[in-house]
């Protein structure tokens, strides 16, 4: 027997709620303006978080607040002037971001409930913001993607804390992945590979050898154990057997150094005042930790260090390009997105 329900007897359904996936990109950060104002902003954010900075007794907060803050944002607005996208008036690590994003979002355009945005840890677009703006688009599954290749706590937990304060104020929290690091993951070697080699290409010289610079970090941080470190030599080996180069050929060095303890080393800056020391006179910098040109590889690297490299007797300095938005870094953030957001599309 059929059972007829007469319309409009049924109970009112609630207004459906729709049923997105967000993914959110999540980059450093880097002062809104190129000021010294802006730079303090930024730095008083950045340099107070605790997986930074891991003493933030009141000896760190004296030096913060009373030399740090009013010495260095002064300094470091006028590098930030020399690599600021004056077009957009923006710092390149946020153009470079948003590019990655738009990109993504084209690349997966045909999983339509899958919603793309960015965000960086200090600074703006803050987390809080975009997390906000993907759930009120009816994101209930958030991906979060730190756009590191190597794992640290300076850098990718960080980026875990903040979403984690963001959820722990939410009733109805989005169900949360976060993607791993991809140090070693094949397609992230191959496109370094494929964009150092096409880079060379284009130059006017051949190098002796290429420098694999690294952010660094104080050496007791990786002492208590974080990986850091261990990725950045996985990272390197791999890429070694990748290009058919030796240690002697791709050298491995870490940079921008901070304050006055023990940092990784070989120090970037002393490994190259040293190669031109040597005689060595032709060389390529590449920065596999940076998924995206910012102050550290476009101001330390592309100007201070090729600065160095020449006034002691060096010749030829190419600094390489990160990933950044390329068909081949793209490729990277796509493979890793999809594959973690399997089940959910
Ligand atoms: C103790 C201090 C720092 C640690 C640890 C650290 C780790 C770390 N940083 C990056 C990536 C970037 N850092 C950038 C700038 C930057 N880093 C520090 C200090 C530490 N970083 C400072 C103070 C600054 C600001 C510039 C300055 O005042 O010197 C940037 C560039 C941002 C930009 O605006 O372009 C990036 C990117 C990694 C990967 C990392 C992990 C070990
Ligand atoms: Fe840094
Ligand atoms: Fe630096």
């Amino acid at each position: 027997m059929t059972v007829v329900v007469p319309l409009g007897s049924a109970k009112p359904e609630p207004a459906a709620q729709p049923e997105r996936v967000g993914v959110l990109l999540v980059n450093l950060g880097t002062p809104d303006t190129a000021d010294a104002r802006g730079v303090r902003v930024y730095l008083k954010e950045f340099l107070s978080d605790p997986r930074v900075i891991e003493d933030q007794g009141l000896k760190w907060k004296l030096i913060l607040n009373g030399v740090i803050l009013r010495v260095r944002p002064g300094r470091k607005a006028r590098d930030y002037r020399k690599i600021w996208n004056t077009e957009k008036n923006e710092s390149p690590l946020k153009t470079i971001t948003r590019a990655q994003a738009e990109k993504l979002a084209a690349g997966i355009a045909d999983h339509d409930h899958v919603i793309v945005d960015w965000a960086m840890r200090y600074g703006n677009p803050s987390i809080r913001s975009r997390i906000d703006a993907l759930t009120a688009q009816g994101c209930n599954r958030l991906l979060v993607v730190p756009l590191y290749p190597q794992y640290s706590a300076a850098t990718s937990a960080t980026v875990c804390d903040e979403v984690f304060k963001v959820l722990a104020g939410m009733r109805a929290q989005p169900t949360l992945r976060v993607t791993p690091p991809y140090y070693d993951d094949p397609d992230y070697i191959d496109a370094l590979a494929v964009s150092i080699n096409a880079h060379l290409a284009t130059l006017p010289f051949q190098p002796e050898l290429i420098v694999a610079s690294y952010h660094g970090m104080p050496q007791i941080y990786v002492d208590k154990g974080d990986p850091y470190y261990a990725q950045c030599v996985a990272t390197t080996d791999a890429l070694r057997k990748r290009m058919g180069l030796d240690a002697s050929k791709l050298l491995l060095t870490f940079q921008s150094r901070f304050g006055f303890d023990a940092w990784l080393q070989p120090y970037t800056d002393k490994t190259i005042e040293q190669l031109a020391k040597d005689g060595v006179r032709r060389i390529a910098v590449v920065t596999p930790g940076f998924s995206a040109d910012c102050l550290e590889t476009l101001e330390e690297i592309a100007q201070e260090n090729a600065e160095i490299f020449k006034h002691n007797g060096g010749e030829h300095f190419a600094a390489i390009p990160c990933l950044n938005d390329s068909d081949p870094g793209m490729d990277v953030i796509r493979q890793l997105v999809l594959r973690e957001l399997q089940g959910w599309i």
